[in-house]
């Protein structure tokens, strides 16, 4: 099986180009690609396939994303994943570079690259559901419940986010997050200039969550309070532990911009997996 291995600010993905839809992709397969000791090593695996090879077919995109967590679990979004996958179709000579849609779960995003560089994505406009809370090393953490296609929760903190342990996974009530949640942990260190940590459904903590970081930026304009219904516009500068990416809020939608890398090209062996 061959792959491409990537990140988006070491959020790291396994790419498996299968344009025609021929993998027969298991949980189990995912997990033992995303082993970081016994198999390649990523937080999630990127399967590139045409959308007419799926169930997506008609949606108006030639590609759909589909994204896998690192335990083989289906997610429904993911913005760093969003940038590698269109990195790598330029790269691969499978799409130009511009501006087109990529079929997701969570519906149609619109990504915008050139020929090398930073990628940005489209990431809708963020819903904000509402406060939540999550508990985690005896203490309890108070945060805004947002969708972006998938579930978050952005918890504002106190302290420097690096003095947190996130060795374990923070506990949720299930029966506000049916689904699971990621978790996300961020602290103003500027003007609309947040840091971030989080702990990801399905992966652990990882180094960058795409959507996490549009979800503490919509968190965190929310609380500069207008008034409005629609969320204060700006641009956010978000810092995770991998690098740094641009949250943009337009009052429509929002937008994540950050670099996408791709690092190797490889086979697995026959019959490992
Ligand atoms: N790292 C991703 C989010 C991946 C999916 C997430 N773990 C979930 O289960 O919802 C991103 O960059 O957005």
């Amino acid at each position: 099986m061959r792959f491409v291995k990537g990140h988006g600010t070491e959020n790291d993905f396994v790419i498996l180009p299968d344009p025609d839809g021929a993998l027969e992709l298991t949980a189990d397969a995912v997990a033992r690609l995303c082993d970081r000791r016994a198999g390649i090593g990523a937080d999630g695996v990127l399967r590139v396939v045409r959308t007419k090879a799926t169930e997506f077919d008609g949606a108006g995109a030639e590609w759909f994303m589909d994204y896998r967590n690192a335990d083989g679990g289906i997610a429904e979004m993911c913005g760093n994943g969003a940038r590698v996958f269109a990195r790598y179709l330029v790269d691969a000579g499978l799409a130009e570079p511009g501006e087109w849609d990529i079929a997701t779960r969570a519906g149609l995003r619109r990504v915008t690259l050139g020929p090398s560089g930073d990628v940005s994505v489209d990431m809708g406009p963020p819903e904000l559901l509402g406060t939540g809370e999550a508990s985690m090393a005896g203490e309890t953490f108070a945060g805004v419940r947002v969708s972006m296609g998938n579930p978050h929760l952005a918890c504002r903190v106190d302290g420097p986010v690096t003095a947190l342990d996130l060795s374990r996974a923070p506990h949720f009530d299930p029966q506000v997050f049916p689904d699971g949640v990621n978790v996300e942990f961020f602290r103003a260190v500027g003007e609309r200039h947040l840091e971030m940590r989080v702990y990801e459904r399905g992966s652990g903590e990882t180094r960058s969550c795409g959507t996490g970081t549009v979800a503490v930026a919509a968190a965190a304009a929310s609380e500069q309070g207008t008034g409005r219904m629609s969320l204060p516009e700006g641009e956010w500068t978000v810092d995770v532990p991998g690098g740094r990416v641009t949250v943009t809020l337009d009052g429509r939608t929002s937008h994540l911009k950050g670099p996408a890398v791709l690092v190797a090209d490889g086979e697995t062996r026959p019959g490992w997996l």
